[in-house]
C-alpha cells in the first residue's frame, strides 16, 4: 500500500436551515458539485488532495482514502447521505491517460438531502473548524457558453473507426467495443461555470450532474451508489433516439424494447457488471446477494431511450464504494467485452486521450458509502477553459455506421446545448422529465 502522506483532518457538521439553491455555494471557477433533482452536496476549498495514475489509481485511492479517514477526527451529528467528511473524485478511463484521478476532500461542504440542509467545515492544519453557511453568491455577469467543433475525430474518421472494429468484431477478437469521439471548444475568460451547471441541472433533473477538477456534465448512469451499506448500480446500455410526438416516441420505445442489437449490448454491459462485483463477494458473511432485473426497463431521458438495469445488493464486511467503483469500472457499457481486447481496441482506434470521460465520478464519505456515476454525457474543462466534450456508443456486429455516428449526436446534446445556453429552453419544450 503506497504510503499517503494523510494530514489529521478535523471535519465538522452542522444542520442549518434551507440553504436555497445549492449551486449559490459552489466556486463560480473551480466549482466541486454532486447534484440531482435538487439534493447533493457543493464544496469549495481544498483541505487535502491525493492524486493517482496508472493501473492502479482506483486501489491506490481506496488506499489513500482509508489512511485519510483513520487519521482524521469528524464529529457529525447530522448523518445525511454526503454529512461528515467527504472527498470527491474523478478517475481517468484508462491506465495509458495523462489526466489525473484525483481525490478532493473541501473546505467547505453545504449540502441538502430531502429536508435536512447542513454544512461541513474541514481544516488540516490542527484548528477547530467553524462550520456555518457563508452567503449564496450570486452567478457572475460572463456566462459559461461556447460553441463546440468536431475535434480529431471528424465524421469521416468514426465511420473508418467503426469498420475497423466490426473487423475485429468479425474475426472473433471481440464481441463489443464503444467508441467514442470528440469536440472542442473554448469558455469566455472569467466564465462563471455554475451558469453552465445550472442548465444542465434544470434540463437532466433525474441525471447526476457534476463537477470534479474541471471534469464537468449530467451522467444518467449510476455506477454505484452504497447508503448504509445497501449497494445499487444502474446499467445503461442500447439507445434509441426520442420520436417527434407522443405517437412516434411509443414507436421508438417499442422498437428499442425489441431490437436485438440494443439487446445484445445491453446484455454484455449487465453481465460485466454483474461479474464485477460478484468478485468482491469473498467475504465471511452471507455475501452481496446480488440481484439484476432480468428484463431491462427503457429510461426515457430529454434527448433519447436507454435500455436500464438496476442491480441491487449489500456491502461485504471490509469492502468500501471505492472498491466497488474499482471493480466496476470499465464496465461493458464504456469498454466493451472482453474488457481487455476492448481497451486495445480504443486505443487503437481512437485518436486521443479520453481522459476522464466515462471514468467513475463522484464522492465517497468516511463509513466508506458515497455515490458514483459514470461520467458520460459531459465535457473536461481545464483551468483555462479549454473544452474537450465526447460521446461514444456501443459497436456490436449489426452496428450501422450512419446509426452509431447519428447516437453520438444524441449524446453531445446535452453537454452541446448548455454550453450553446439553450438547454434550458429545451428541457421546458420536452417537458423537461426524466422518466421510467
Ligand atoms: C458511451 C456512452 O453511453 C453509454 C451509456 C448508455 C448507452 C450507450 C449505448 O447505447 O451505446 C453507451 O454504452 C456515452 O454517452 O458517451
Amino acid at each position: 500500500m503506497p504510503a499517503v502522506n494523510a494530514p489529521r483532518l478535523r471535519a465538522r457538521t452542522i444542520e442549518v436551515p434551507h440553504s436555497g439553491d445549492l449551486l449559490r455555494f459552489a466556486s463560480p471557477t473551480s466549482p466541486l458539485v454532486w447534484l440531482r433533482q435538487g439534493d447533493g452536496i457543493v464544496a469549495s476549498g481544498s483541505a487535502w488532495r491525493g492524486e493517482f495514475t496508472g493501473e492502479t489509481r482506483i486501489p491506490d485511492s481506496a488506499d489513500a482514502w482509508r489512511q485519510v479517514v483513520e487519521a482524521a477526527d469528524i464529529d457529525d451529528t447530522v448523518k445525511a447521505t454526503g454529512s461528515g467528511l467527504v472527498a470527491f473524485g474523478a478517475f481517468a478511463f484508462a491506465a495509458e491517460s495523462g489526466a489525473r484521478s484525483v481525490l478532493e476532500v473541501p473546505e467547505l461542504i453545504v449540502g441538502r438531502r430531502g429536508s435536512v440542509s447542513f454544512v461541513t467545515a474541514i481544516t488540516a492544519d490542527g484548528s477547530e473548524p467553524k462550520p456555518r453557511l457563508p452567503e449564496a453568491q450570486p452567478f457572475g455577469e460572463t456566462d459559461a457558453t461556447a460553441i463546440l467543433e468536431d475535434g480529431l475525430m471528424s465524421s469521416d474518421e468514426h465511420r473508418r473507426a467503426i469498420d475497423r472494429a466490426l473487423d475485429l468484431i468479425h474475426t472473433g477478437h471481440l464481441s463489443k467495443v464503444v467508441l467514442a469521439r470528440e469536440q472542442r471548444g473554448g469558455l469566455p475568460a472569467g466564465a462563471d461555470r455554475r451558469r453552465l451547471l445550472a442548465r444542465l441541472a434544470s434540463a437532466y433533473p433525474e441525471c447526476w450532474t457534476y463537477a470534479v477538477d474541471g471534469l464537468t456534465g449530467t451522467s444518467p448512469e449510476t455506477l454505484v451508489r452504497v447508503l448504509e451499506r445497501q449497494v445499487s448500480a444502474r446499467v445503461l446500455a442500447g439507445t434509441a433516439p426520442r420520436g417527434a410526438d407522443e405517437e412516434a416516441d411509443a414507436r421508438a420505445q417499442a422498437r428499442l424494447r425489441h431490437s436485438e442489437k440494443n439487446l445484445a449490448e445491453h446484455r454484455y454491459a449487465v453481465e460485466s457488471a454483474l461479474a464485477s462485483l460478484e468478485t468482491l463477494d469473498t467475504h465471511d458473511d452471507p455475501g452481496t446477494g446480488l440481484t439484476s432485473s432480468r428484463v431491462p426497463f427503457t429510461l426515457k431521458l430529454p434527448n433519447l431511450w436507454h435500455l436500464a438495469s438496476d442491480i441491487r445488493g449489500t456491502l461485504p464486511t471490509g469492502v468500501t464504494v471505492l472498491d466497488l467503483v474499482d471493480a466496476l469500472h470499465p464496465t461493458a457499457a464504456v469498454g466493451g467485452t472482453p474488457t481487455p481486447a476492448a481497451l486495445d481496441a480504443i486505443l487503437a482506434l481512437e485518436p486521443f486521450d479520453r481522459q476522464r470521460y466515462a471514468g467513475p465520478v463522484g464522492w465517497v464519505g468516511a463509513g466508506g458509502d458515497g455515490e458514483w456515476a459514470v461520467a458520460l454525457r459531459g465535457a473536461e474543462i481545464d483551468a483555462s477553459g479549454s473544452i474537450t466534450a465526447y460521446a461514444g456508443g456501443g459497436i456490436v456486429a449489426s452496428s450501422d455506421a450512419a446509426d452509431e455516428y447519428r447516437e453520438t449526436q444524441l449524446k453531445f446534446r446535452p453537454i452541446v446545448e448548455a454550453l450553446r445556453g439553450d438547454a434550458e429552453d429545451e428541457s421546458r419544450r420536452r417537458g423537461g422529465k426524466t422518466t421510467r
